[in-house]
């Protein structure tokens, strides 16, 4: 059964809300701790579902990081491209600087081994893990899918015992597009904190699943997840309505 505390909101717009004043307090406590913000955010609909409340992200966003929790290995202006939602959706409303934005090369979205490898490695510089030290991301924004996904961990994929590479390369996701790139439970391991967004009724079998798993169900990748801090769930009434 999956861990971490859950919120609970009347609408999807109070959700946002929420999310917004929690992405900001976060923001503060790691500039006041270490000076700069480092945030990875998902795609699906969570870069749309936030940009609602993007208004209330009160913080000095010019000292953001910005990464990405899996990325599709396509052209960044391609509609698929998660940085493209993200910074349509949210950047675009922040003052983040562009080169405060880490996106996939798009030199290498011909093959996601040598692009996660590359992001690993970008990783690792902006957050000073070069030591051996793993990099910690200050705090993770993930989606879940209707099979129990996040990031671009998919049941039943051997890419769910990973325990090596922090971003791994895949070349078979069921949800298309195919060939992506991803953090690992290793990169969300090490995070600070995580935060599922799960709106709608869509996602509430699966919430059911995750949170009250019945005999001989298999625990799904969302539900494995852990951070150094906190996980914490983000869902709306008609997406919290089984558990
Ligand atoms: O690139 C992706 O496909 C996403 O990052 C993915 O992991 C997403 O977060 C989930 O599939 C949930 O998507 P929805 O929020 O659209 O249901």
């Amino acid at each position: 059964m999956a861990s971490g505390e859950r919120k609970v909101f009347e609408s999807k717009a109070e959700l946002a809300d929420a999310l917004a004043v929690y992405v900001a307090a976060k923001s503060e406590a790691s500039i006041a701790d270490h000076g700069y913000f480092s945030v990875a955010f998902s795609g699906g609909s969570l870069p749309k579902l936030l940009a609602s409340g993007v208004d209330k992200i009160k913080t000095d966003t010019t000292k953001w990081k910005v990464f990405f929790a899996d990325e599709r290995c396509v052209a960044l202006d391609h509609d698929d491209s998660n940085f493209k939602a993200v910074q349509n959706d949210c950047l675009s409303k922040l003052n983040v600087g562009a080169e405060n934005v880490f996106a996939i090369d798009p030199a290498l979205i011909g093959d996601s081994d040598a692009a996660a490898e590359a992001y690993q490695k970008v990783l690792t510089e902006q957050l000073g893990g070069s030591d051996g030290e793993t990099p910690s991301i200050d705090l993770v924004l993930l989606g879940m899918g209707p099979d129990g996904h996040t990031c671009s961990l998919f049941p039943g994929h051997t890419l769910l015992d990973e325990r090596e590479r922090l971003v791994a390369g895949i070349k078979d996701s069921p949800k298309p597009p195919p060939s992506r790139i991803t953090l690992t439970y290793k990169a969300l391991e090490a995070s600070k904190d995580v935060a599922f967004v799960c709106a709608g009724e869509g996602k509430a079998d699966t919430l059911r699943a995750i949170f009250h798993p019945q005999e001989g169900e298999p625990l799904l990748p969302a539900a494995r997840v852990q951070a150094k801090n906190s996980v914490t769930w983000f869902m709306d009434k008609p997406a919290a309505a089984k558990i």
